[in-house]
Formats: C-alpha cells, sequence, structure tokens
C-alpha cells in the first residue's frame, strides 16, 4: 500500500476532508517509485507550509509506466475498443470529477492559491467540459474516401499514436491536465503523465476517478517527479510516439530537441507569451477596462494568455488610466486567504515564481518606468504579490519584452492603427491578443492583423474546449481544443485498394 494524504479544511468556502493518494498510478495501481524513499514536499502557497509529500519517481518509473501502457494500447485500449465506449468512459470521467468538484476546487486553492470560487467556477468546470466535449468526439472520428482513378478504392484512417507523454505545468495543474487526456482517450491513445512538482495533487486525485470510471488499466498513469528528471525520460524514450507539454518556451525548446535527438516524437508545445492589448479610442470604457482587469489579473498574473502589454490610443490614454486604477485598487483589496469567500487575489504559486516576479518588478523601476499602483508584496506571510501597474514604460524595458508570469501589467500610449500593430507584433511570443473597438472594421482588421493563435475581440480572456488554442513564433507548436486536438493526436495513414487487375 502507497502512502495517502488528507487535508481537513474549515473554511466559509469548503469544509471537509479531502482524501488522495501519494504514490505513482501506473496500470491502474498504486504504487512506490522503483528507488522508494525519496519524496517531493507539497507546500500551500498561502502559507509557504508544506501540506503533502508526493512519492518522486524516476525514469526507471517512465519505463514502467510506458511498458503498460503499451501493453494496454496493444491489448484494451486504442482501435480495439469502439470510439463509442471511450466516449461513454470519458462521460462517467467527467459525472465523477463534477460529482467531487468542491474537492477538486480545494486542491486548487490549497495548492495552487487560485480562489475557491474561481478554481471552481472556471477550472473545475473547465475540466468537465473539456473532458465532455472530447467524449463527444470519440465516435466521431473519420477518415476520407478519394477519389483517383475508376480501378484504385483510396481512403484515410485517422490512427491513434499509440503511447503519448505529458507534461503538465503548475498555473491550471487540472485545466491543462484535461486539455491533454481528453482528446489523448477520446482518440485512443495511452498516457503517460506528469503533473508539475509543484502542483501534483488534482491530478492524483483525478487518476483515481480514472479508475473509478472504469478505464482499463494502463491507459492512463501517472509518474510524479522533477521535469529534469522525469519529464526529460518522457521526451526521450523510444516508444513514446508523441509528446504534448506545456510550460516554459526555454523547456519547451529542450522537450523539442530531446524528440530530435531519440525517435522524432511528434511534439506539441503551448508555451509563454507577452499579449498585447490594444485599446481604441472608440471602445467601452467601462467594459474595456473590466476585460483587461481580468484577462491581465486573473490567476495572479500566471496565465500564458495574460494581457500584460496594454498599449493605450492617446484620446483615451488618460480616462484609461483613470478606470484601470481604480479597478485594480478595488481588485487588490480582495488580496488574501484563497478559502475567504471575496477573495479574487490570491498568492503566486512558489518561492521561485515570487522571487523571480519581485525581480521583474525592481528591474521595472531600475529601468525608470513608473510604479502607477502597487508594485510590492502583499503581507508577509506565503507568496502574495501586489496587483501591479507600471506606466511610462518604453518597448525595450525588460518589463515590456519577457513574459513575467504575475500580476504586473505595462501600459503604453500609441497613436496610430499602424503603429500599434507593429509594436504589439514586437515580439518573440505570439499567443494571444486583445482588441477593444466599437468600430467592427477596425477591430477584426487589427486582430487579423497581429500575429497571435488566439484574438480577443471585446472580451477578456477565455477558452473553450471547441475553439483552438495555441501559439504563433515562440509561443508554441500545435494546437490544443477542437478539432485541431483531435488530428494532433492522430496520424493519418493512406490506404490504397487495387479493384482492377494492374497497378
Ligand atoms: N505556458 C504556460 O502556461 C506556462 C508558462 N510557464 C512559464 O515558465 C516560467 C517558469 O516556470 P517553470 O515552472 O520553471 O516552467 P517549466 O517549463 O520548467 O515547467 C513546466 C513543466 O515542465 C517540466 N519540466 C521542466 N524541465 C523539463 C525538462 N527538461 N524536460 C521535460 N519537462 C520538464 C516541469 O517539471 C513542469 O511539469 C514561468 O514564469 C512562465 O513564464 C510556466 C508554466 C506554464
Ligand atoms: N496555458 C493555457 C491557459 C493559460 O495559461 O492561460
Amino acid at each position: 500500500m502507497t502512502g495517502t494524504g488528507e487535508i481537513t479544511l474549515d473554511t466559509a468556502t469548503f469544509k471537509g476532508t479531502v482524501n488522495f493518494h501519494t504514490g505513482l498510478f501506473i496500470d491502474g495501481k498504486w504504487v512506490d517509485p522503483v528507488d522508494a524513499g525519496e519524496s517531493i514536499d507539497v507546500v500551500n502557497p498561502s502559507t509557504g507550509k508544506p501540506i503533502a509529500k508526493v512519492s518522486l519517481g524516476s525514469k526507471k518509473d517512465v519505463d514502467i509506466a510506458v511498458k503498460v501502457a503499451h501493453k494496454a494500447y496493444k491489448t484494451s485500449w486504442g482501435l480495439k475498443v469502439p470510439g463509442f465506449t471511450r466516449g461513454k468512459l470519458l462521460m462517467r470521467l467527467a459525472d465523477l470529477i463534477e460529482r467531487d468538484a468542491d474537492q477538486f476546487a480545494a486542491l486548487e486553492a490549497i495548492n495552487v492559491g487560485k480562489p475557491f470560487a474561481v478554481a471552481k467556477a472556471a477550472d473545475v468546470a473547465g475540466t468537465v467540459r473539456c473532458i465532455r466535449y472530447f467524449a463527444g468526439w470519440a465516435d466521431k472520428i473519420e477518415g476520407k474516401v478519394i477519389e483517383t482513378t475508376e480501378d484504385k478504392f483510396a481512403y484515410t484512417r485517422h490512427e491513434p499514436y499509440g503511447v503519448v507523454g505529458q507534461i503538465i505545468p503548475w498555473n491550471f495543474p487540472l485545466l491543462m491536465l484535461s486539455w491533454k487526456v481528453g482528446p489523448a482517450l477520446s482518440t485512443g491513445n495511452t498516457i503517460v503523465l506528469k503533473p508539475s512538482e509543484m502542483t501534483p495533487l488534482s491530478a492524483l486525485k483525478f487518476a483515481e476517478l480514472v479508475a473509478e470510471a472504469g478505464f482499463p488499466p494502463g491507459v492512463f498513469n501517472i509518474v510524479n517527479g522533477y521535469g529534469w528528471t522525469v519529464g526529460q525520460a518522457i521526451t526521450e524514450h523510444m516508444d513514446i510516439q508523441k509528446v504534448a507539454f506545456t510550460g516554459s518556451t526555454l523547456v519547451g525548446r529542450k522537450v523539442l530537441e530531446a524528440a530530435a535527438r531519440t525517435n522524432l516524437k511528434v511534439v506539441t508545445l503551448e508555451l509563454g507569451g507577452k499579449s498585447p492589448s490594444i485599446v481604441f479610442d472608440d471602445c467601452d470604457l467601462e467594459q474595456t477596462v473590466k476585460w483587461n482587469v481580468q484577462s491581465m489579473y486573473a490567476n495572479m498574473g500566471q496565465s500564458c494568455i495574460a494581457g500584460s502589454r496594454i498599449f493605450v490610443q492617446e484620446g483615451i490614454y488618460d480616462k484609461f488610466v483613470a478606470g484601470y486604477t481604480a479597478a485594480i485598487q478595488a481588485f487588490a483589496n480582495a488580496t488574501g486567504d484563497p478559502f475567504s469567500p471575496g477573495t479574487k487575489h490570491g498568492p503566486q504559486v512558489s518561492q521561485t515564481q515570487f522571487d523571480r516576479i519581485m525581480g521583474y518588478i525592481d528591474a521595472g523601476k531600475a529601468d525608470g518606468a513608473k510604479v502607477h499602483v502597487g508594485g510590492e508584496r502583499h503581507g508577509n506571510e506565503g507568496f502574495f504579490i501586489q496587483p501591479t501597474i507600471f506606466t511610462e514604460v518604453k518597448a525595450e524595458m525588460k518589463i515590456a519584452k519577457e513574459e513575467i508570469f504575475g500580476p504586473v501589467t505595462a501600459i503604453m500610449k500609441f497613436k496610430t492603427e499602424e503603429e500599434v500593430i507593429e509594436k504589439a507584433n514586437d515580439t518573440v511570443y505570439g499567443l494571444a491578443c486583445y482588441v477593444y473597438s466599437d468600430n467592427v472594421k477596425r477591430a477584426l482588421r487589427v486582430a487579423h492583423a497581429l500575429e497571435a493563435g488566439s484574438a480577443f475581440v471585446n472580451t477578456g480572456q477565455t477558452t473553450d474546449p471547441a475553439i483552438p488554442f495555441g501559439g504563433y513564433k515562440q509561443s508554441g507548436i500545435g494546437r490544443e481544443h477542437g478539432e485541431y486536438a483531435i488530428a494532433t493526436y492522430t496520424q493519418v495513414k493512406g490506404v490504397h485498394v487495387n479493384l482492377g487487375v494492374s497497378l
């Protein structure tokens, strides 16, 4: 019997105990790592104190997990199982996650620092919707017949890869897992997944429900561990045919290099961003302020699509900055315990991220930008940072160029549409962009001219499992969501059948 953990809470939003396993989930069972004994401390970012220990896996455990995943693929999953059966199991899994929504939200609140209500309404509900969406695809994966000559019957099959590796980040531990697990299982692949070492708890809870839903053993496996050991072993494994990764551009590069060095596995990458938000004079000011607050400060700014560079047209600049400042000050007043009902802003996920973000704030100050709001830590416990706005920002400053991944906005002024398109596109990233204007022709013209995989027009940040998500430029390769995700988890075979006598 491997370890278990429990967290008991008596808060205004959640009262009760959440139990979870702390081992590795391989072949439908909870097991200890081959090199048992070492563990990872899981920390509550609101206090900086440990809340659990989970087993630390290694390359040896990845090897075992890949073997059982391969066997499951050949014997009890893959195309052996009809799409409607895979879909039914995924539907059942979604129902179980919904049943345990409060427990999942509690884990995301205590382990990531997300406000409980937000975790429940966004992360958990989004996960349920994502799994249901991909359950629906399972029996709709179709090839096509291709007309060539009268003698030839040719058609395509969209076949799974076999064993896929999935490496999950810490900013949306459950939701990002669902974006990867949903399409992989729907299409018949089996999975070896590594959660972030900082935020493994919701993934471990998820694995319990995979077993309860009745998926065959070996179809879904979790190996906890660090990126440079377990993560790297996944990316280098010769029997993993595809890897899906969400995280930093730095590590994304390593994932691609590992694939090139080993078996040329297919790689999809969802990486960093420095998304522009463009506010035109003719926008609906009140709404635009609200949308910008949400797009930037949701999840404590730890979102790859955060609208972190706000370009404001000169005619509305003063009014926008005044409205945005007031809104951020109100938002900042709702900083605190993720389990308090009114909390909107929690801690950063870790000491490392806290230090990194404070380093950027210091760089902004040193480079001559003006701290308009915030700019300091909040309180003296945990990893809280005040929502921060910089004005008087120049394009060449670090805070305008690099992904901060924290609650820090850089506001800049512009005059013309042409000028702002050029400035907005002057980045190595291309994940998302935001455009605010009541002139729909202009809004769409600009959205089309911006080099980004998602364009949000007159809205905050929003994702939907039906709508493709991914990056241009150094923000990634491939797409998650929608039929595009189905395509990235299948490979196409062209079948040529001779109906005549000659070739
Ligand atoms: N696109 C996104 O949603 C995310 C972006 N980031 C960006 O990355 C920055 C640094 O955050 P980190 O936690 O250090 O990100 P990271 O890229 O190191 O971590 C993401 C995942 O990759 C794994 N990993 C690390 N090294 C690996 C390797 N060599 N091979 C395979 N897997 C590996 C980690 O264990 C984790 O599961 C953030 O400040 C942010 O800018 C981080 C998390 C999510
Ligand atoms: N990584 C996809 C969702 C987000 O970070 O906003």
